[in-house]
């Protein structure tokens, strides 16, 4: 189910989702409606194990919200947009697979925050990125001011969101923001064969895996840990685990299920 304004494309066991709204592949109900419904598809497919998100065009991965939407003032229309942005990116983020983010170019705002959403981030050299909201009156609310200050810290999410800085894909890896730094023209190439790498593990694992990070980030670890153990007996239950153990001590690949 590909959409005008998120295009799908699926290779094997990845999804490429491709943000294209030109000029600049902002966010609008519409957009953010299709990211939503598409993550929502992908989630039911069990053939498909990562996804990677990435812009149309060589300049903007995405320039964030469609600052047209906003520039009447309606209160009505800020309400509407901040829950549509919520759900897309909440839905993103509980993504059961691997979300990678391939940023070939500016992700300023909510084409920040859509990247933060990811598990993963890879950046392509000429890549800018921000959260300039109060630049133009507004705030970060799609997730920006809880998710950036998780990955860099306060002190840089404070420089990004309080100054406005804009930092390049060199300084954005430096500090942990992005994990990758790649060649112009390279970010989509090099998501992929990470997610072929997903592809190398248990599918139910990496899901379980991912829902037990997601818990120490949000919970606490006093939950964490029993919750470790429940599912770690839990995956014996599913054929993959099976599959994985026999595969090792067979010498061959392992040959996933989803169950
Ligand atoms: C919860 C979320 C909230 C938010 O996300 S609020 C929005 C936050 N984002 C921003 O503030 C970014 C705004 N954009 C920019 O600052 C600049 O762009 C860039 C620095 C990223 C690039 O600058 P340059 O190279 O000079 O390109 P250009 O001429 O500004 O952009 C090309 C066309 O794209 C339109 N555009 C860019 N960003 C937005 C946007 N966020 N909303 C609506 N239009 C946008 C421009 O206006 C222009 O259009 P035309 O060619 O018709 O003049």
């Amino acid at each position: 189910m590909s959409s005008a304004q998120i295009k799908l494309e699926k290779r094997g066991h990845t999804a490429i989702l491709t943000m294209s709204n030109p000029p600049a592949n902002t966010w609008t109900k519409e957009t953010l409606t299709a990211l939503k419904e598409q993550v929502e598809a992908l989630n039911a497919d069990k053939d498909i194990f990562a996804l990677v998100l990435t812009g149309e065009g060589e300049k903007f991965f995405s320039a964030g919200a469609d600052l047209n939407v906003f520039a009447s003032g309606d209160k009505g229309v800020a309400a509407q947009m901040s829950q549509v942005f919520g759900a897309a990116f909440e839905t993103l983020s509980d993504f059961r697979g691997v979300s990678i983010a391939a940023i070939n170019g500016f992700a300023m705002g909510g084409g920040l925050e859509v990247a933060l959403a990811c598990d993963i981030r890879i950046a392509e050299e000429q890549a800018q990125m921000a959260l300039p909201e109060a630049k133009v009156g507004l705030l970060p609310c799609a997730g920006g001011t809880q998710n950036l200050a998780l990955l860099v810290g306060e002190g840089w999410a404070k420089r990004m969101i309080l100054c406005g800085e804009r930092i390049k894909a060199d300084k954005a890896h430096s500090i942990g923001l992005i994990e990758e730094v790649v060649g112009s023209g390279e970010s989509l190439d090099k998501a992929l064969a990470l997610a072929e790498q997903v592809g190398e593990q248990s599918p139910v694992a990496v899901s379980y895996c991912k829902t037990l990070i997601q818990q120490g980030r949000h919970g606490d670890i006093r939950s964490a840990l029993p919750l470790e153990r429940e599912l770690f007996v839990k995956l014996f239950d599913t054929q993959d685990q099976t599959e994985g153990v026999n595969a090792f001590l067979e010498k061959r690949k392992a040959k996933w299920v989803n169950g």
